[in-house]
């Protein structure tokens, strides 16, 4: 049978493509509607924006993809499972990591310490196991500062492992965290404003760094940004929000031109 002329084929293809898919999902905090009736899906391998004026809901968005928040309606479907409500510890269980927009980090621990707190999240023995049997404690202990070193390596980030995050300039800062969250080992990887308040350089390194995560490490990712060059550069889609709606959804040349965008940035009345 030719695969290609099988709708029904192609079709199914195409959903065990998509990692996460967002129906129909609306969030209010009172009388105020963060997001109205929003569908977003995130596919297997791409890197994904999410953009949108100042109070667009990018950031609820976000909290609701990670368990944050738990929409008043809709639905989320993540790895083919659908979920209602979640805690976000149990988001990074299922395989989902984040960083915040503004750093999240413990200032006055070591690079190595605070990538080594989000691989503890992975750690299967507690601490009465690690005392009743400190030898397979100590062979998983081994395995996991392995696996934060290939981090750290990749992440270019030896000459600071000792160093406390708080010492650090705030684009090493962001790296540290991006760190982090990578070791958790997540099958889709969450980024508030990435670039937010860093140098020309320093945006440059964490594209780069953003896209060896995409295609080295095969890492899912969904960002939020506002610099628009970075945001058309990095990503493979683009979704639009404006007043928690959404206002277009495409590749970034099919959004670049779209007019509803270009009216929301301009700030023209709709
Ligand atoms: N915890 C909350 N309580 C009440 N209102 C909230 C809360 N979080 C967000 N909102 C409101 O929901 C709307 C969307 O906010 P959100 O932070 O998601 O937007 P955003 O696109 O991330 O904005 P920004 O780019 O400024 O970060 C705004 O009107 C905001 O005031």
């Amino acid at each position: 049978m030719n695969m290609r002329a099988d709708p029904e084929a192609m079709k199914t293809r195409e959903e065990e493509d998509i990692l996460l898919d967002v129906r129909n999902v609306s969030l209010a905090f009172g009388g105020v509607k963060a997001i109205t009736d929003i569908s977003l899906n995130v596919k297997q391998g791409e890197i994904r924006a999410i953009i949108g004026p100042n109070g667009a809901g990018k950031t609820s968005m976000l909290n609701v993809i990670n368990g944050f928040y738990t929409p008043q309606e809709g639905t989320i479907i993540f790895r083919g499972k659908e979920r209602r409500s979640m805690k976000p510890h149990e988001a990074v269980g299922q395989g989902i990591a984040r960083t915040f927009q503004n750093v999240a980090l413990f200032k006055g621990m070591s690079t190595l310490d605070n990538i080594m707190a989000g691989r503890s999240v992975m750690m299967k023995r507690n601490l009465l196991w690690q005392m009743l049997w400190r030898g397979p404690a100590l062979q998983e202990e081994i395995e996991h500062r392995e696996k934060v070193e290939e981090i750290i390596d990749f992440l270019e980030i030896q000459h600071i492992r000792r160093t406390p995050v708080g010492k650090l300039p705030y684009g090493l800062q962001k790296r540290v965290e991006l760190g982090r969250a990578l070791a958790m080992e997540p099958s889709l990887l969450l980024l508030d404003e990435p670039m937010a308040g860093m140098n020309l350089e320093e945006k440059e390194d964490m594209s780069r760094f953003i896209i060896d995560v995409n295609q080295q490490r095969g890492t899912t990712i969904a960002l939020i940004e506002h610099d628009m060059g970075v945001v058309m550069d990095l990503s493979d889609r683009v979704v639009v929000l404006d007043y928690g709606k959404k206002i277009a959804d495409g590749t970034p040349d099919e959004v670049k031109n779209n007019q509803d965008v270009i009216d929301a940035y301009l700030g023209v009345p709709h």
